[in-house]
């Protein structure tokens, strides 16, 4: 077993809160991540492989692949877009970074599977002393 990780970055902004929640009980719950008018962040994305190693090619998959697939399903989702207004994978979801890497798994890993390796991790952080870890 091996594993392959591909590190990606992006710019977003979003709050905290609740729209079933008064303005009163999300600012107590998530404080200054409440803030109406939004706040961002610049958020460091680690999609982590693991599997077999090919005899034939020496990868377990083609890192361009992967930066591709990415890319084009996440990536392009979310930079400098504003997560609860605009990403659609992130619609009725609290835009905690939980959510996310749940959301970006459960995006990534079908396309994955289909290349013949397996999702091992989605590691994002938020900030430069926070970050979560999804291993599905
Ligand atoms: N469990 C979670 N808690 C929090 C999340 C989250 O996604 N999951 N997110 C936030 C906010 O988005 C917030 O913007 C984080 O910022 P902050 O607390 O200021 O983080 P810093 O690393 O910049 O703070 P330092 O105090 O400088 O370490 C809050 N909670
Ligand atoms: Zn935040």
């Amino acid at each position: 077993m091996i594993y392959i990780t591909r590190r990606e970055s992006f710019n977003a902004a979003h709050k905290l809160s609740r729209a079933d929640w008064s303005d009163d009980k999300n600012m107590a719950t998530f404080g200054k991540c409440a803030n109406p008018n939004w706040h961002g962040h610049n958020y460091q994305l680690y999609v982590t492989v693991k599997g077999e190693v090919n005899p034939e090619t020496g990868f377990l998959v083609d890192l361009k692949w992967l930066k591709k697939v990415v890319n084009e399903h996440v990536i392009d989702k979310v930079d400098h877009r504003n997560l609860n207004l605009d990403v659609d994978f992130m619609k009725g979801k609290l835009a905690s970074t939980e959510n996310l890497a749940i959301a970006i798994w459960d995006i990534l890993a079908p396309l994955i599977g289909e290349a013949g390796a397996n999702l091992h991790c989605i590691k994002i952080y938020e900030t430069e002393n926070n970050y979560v870890e999804y291993f599905g």
